[in-house]
């Protein structure tokens, strides 16, 4: 008699079979199953974004191609909706990064303007610093120094009235053009799954900052110590290539977080683009896939 055939269902792509940990309950607080849990969310969403690519390009003509990826990327959206969506990836990162970082990064911007004497500068002329905050958790990070800084919080999910429901990337080139005296990027371009999105992350913040302006910009520390694809060197040239200066950084071995602060500069007249255009190796081994494409 023939074998009954077994019909096992597809595992999740973030099930504890794949990722060697358990799933995280929505509501627990523990460092650990906060990050599982952001990790998974990051997991989710950038196939997301793979699926919903294949199904623009040409090249799945097949109909059982594109059957298959459609039904896969409902299975992704199930399973995005399983875990709480947005609103609960944004309840857990306040948390885990709460954990991770002994506060917002706010603390880290503060601390390098007042390096700068920016806040004593813009006392003597009773100006403001106009401050694009995007990906905000929290509405008031920056009240405590409402004097000197005028705070616009941005997010795609806003948790709080003072918080705009905005994308970034589709906020109008032309109304925010040299608008901003100070982009935050913190935790942002990591967030975004495609990498030529976030190297339009990049690139759109370097519009819309008035010249000499600040692009604040915070990754988990993997991004750059990790990747195949990104080095704290290859980062650096990327941003010179596109009209940003370093004038502050800060991570340490062994720790979580890396920080920088960018000025808006010029972009260079003999600016060469192409190797930041596709992915690159430059480091093999067990790695993460963290990339940035322009
Ligand atoms: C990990 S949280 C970071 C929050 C906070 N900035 C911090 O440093 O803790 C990432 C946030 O960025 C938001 N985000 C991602 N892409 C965005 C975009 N294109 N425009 C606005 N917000 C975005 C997400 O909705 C999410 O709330």
């Amino acid at each position: 008699m023939p074998k009954a055939k077994k019909h096992r269902r597809k595992a999740s792509i973030t099930s504890s079979s794949l990722t060697g940990v358990p799933l995280p309950s929505g509501s627990s607080s523990n460092p650990s199953s906060t990050r599982t849990f952001i990790r998974q969310f990051h997991v989710l969403i950038k196939r997301k974004a793979q699926l919903q690519r294949l199904l623009e390009e040409p090249r799945i003509r097949k109909f059982d191609e594109q059957d298959a990826t459609r039904k896969e990327l409902a299975s992704i959206e199930r399973e995005i909706t399983n875990l709480g969506g947005l609103e609960t990836y944004q309840r857990m990162s306040s948390i885990g990064q709460g954990n991770d970082r002994g506060g917002g990064s706010e603390k880290v911007l503060i601390g390098w303007l007042n390096e700068f004497s920016e806040p004593q500068r813009l006392c003597e002329t009773n100006g403001r610093f106009k401050l694009l905050e995007v990906g905000a958790l929290k509405h008031d990070n920056y009240a405590a120094h409402a004097s000197w800084i005028d705070n616009t919080p941005i997010d795609l999910h806003s948790r709080h009235p003072s918080i705009k429901e905005q994308d970034f990337l589709l906020l109008s080139e032309d109304q925010n053009r040299s608008k901003w005296d100070i982009i935050s990027l913190s935790l942002v371009v990591n967030f975004v799954p495609e990498p030529k999105h976030r190297g339009r992350m990049l690139q759109l913040a370097h519009t819309m900052l008035r010249s000499d302006g600040y692009l604040f910009l915070a990754l988990p520390l993997p991004c750059i110590l990790n990747s195949r694809y990104m080095t704290p060197e290859h980062l650096q040239d990327l941003m010179q290539n596109l009209g940003f200066t370093q004038m502050r950084s800060r991570w340490k071995e062994g720790g979580k977080m890396a920080y920088w602060l960018y000025k808006k500069t010029a972009i260079p007249s003999h600016r060469n683009l192409m190797p930041y255009q596709k992915k690159t190796v430059l480091r093999t081994g067990n790695r993460n896939n963290f990339c940035i494409l322009l």
